[in-house]
């Protein structure tokens, strides 16, 4: 693992210590949006004129820094929505993201669209701390986790109504995916040396059984690239960057709908 993901992790692991010492399983349990019935991104993302862009909300990021970092929320989020993104991602990581504490539930009050949970998940707490953020869906990463941890996480998402996006870079991860996942992202960056790499991607969506909605993540920067990955068997792309260095975000998500559709 490259020392910025295992560091990430380290992380993560000491503030999973302190969430578990300040609210119990239980406590999580009695949160406002613990009972919210989840949107369905699958459903979104296989509707008839679904734009297929999954919206990315990041203020910042370890190897490109400041991208957006005093984007507002609610405003970004609403006008993705209103462009017809077919689901929205905020990132809630702090430390390397610069997620604000209110920034998932900011978002989940004002939309309707199936809202991803993007972090760095490794323990079943995550899941259902997830679930009372009113995340509809979240992410595992393979690289982070074993084959069993992915099994009992995803497993553990559904049984509280969330659907699950799987991460794979490499081939070695293909067998990461389980029935209880619904769609498989390939990262074209990769995070062991964040180069990124468009055909890198293709060539591994080919082994990706058709079952799974597959969706293309990272350094996606135009029309240009999404016929490419469209072309090559992608229903879904994950965006950030490329919409969040834009003065208007909603706008630009507009416009490149526009031009794929
Ligand atoms: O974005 C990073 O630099 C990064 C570094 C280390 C681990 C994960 C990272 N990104 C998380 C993501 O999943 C991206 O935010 C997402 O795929 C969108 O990527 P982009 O369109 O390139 O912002």
């Amino acid at each position: 693992m490259h020392d910025i993901l295992q560091t990430i992790v380290e992380q993560k692991h000491k503030e999973l210590e302190f969430l578990q010492s300040q609210y119990s399983i239980a406590d999580l349990k009695q949160q406002k949006y613990f009972q919210h019935t989840c949107y369905s991104a699958k459903a979104a993302l296989t509707e008839k004129n679904a734009s297929g862009i999954i919206a990315e909300f990041k203020r910042q990021s370890p190897t490109k820094g400041p991208i957006n970092p005093n984007a507002n929320i609610k405003c970004v989020v609403e006008s993705y929505q209103e462009a017809n993104a077919s689901v929205i991602s905020v990132l809630t990581d702090k430390d390397f993201f610069g997620a604000k504490d209110t920034d998932f539930e900011n978002a989940r009050a004002c939309l309707t669209t199936p809202l991803l949970r993007k972090d760095f998940l490794v323990h079943p707490y995550q899941v259902y701390q997830s679930k009372a953020m009113g995340a509809d869906l979240i992410l595992l990463i393979a690289s982070i986790l074993t084959i069993k941890e992915v099994v009992s996480m995803s497993q553990l998402a559904k049984e509280l109504g969330m659907e699950v996006l799987l991460e794979i870079h490499d081939e070695s991860e293909l067998n990461h995916i389980n029935p209880h996942i619904d769609l498989v992202g390939v990262n074209n960056r990769n995070l062991k040396d964040f180069s990124v790499d468009l055909y890198h991607s293709v060539n591994l969506s080919e082994q990706i059984p058709s079952e799974f909605i597959k969706v293309a993540e990272s350094g996606i920067s135009g029309k240009d690239d999404i016929h490419y990955l469209k072309n090559n068997g992608f229903q879904a792309f994950l965006i950030g960057e490329y919409l969040m260095k834009q003065k208007n975000p909603g706008q630009a998500c507009r416009l490149l709908i526009n031009r794929i559709s």
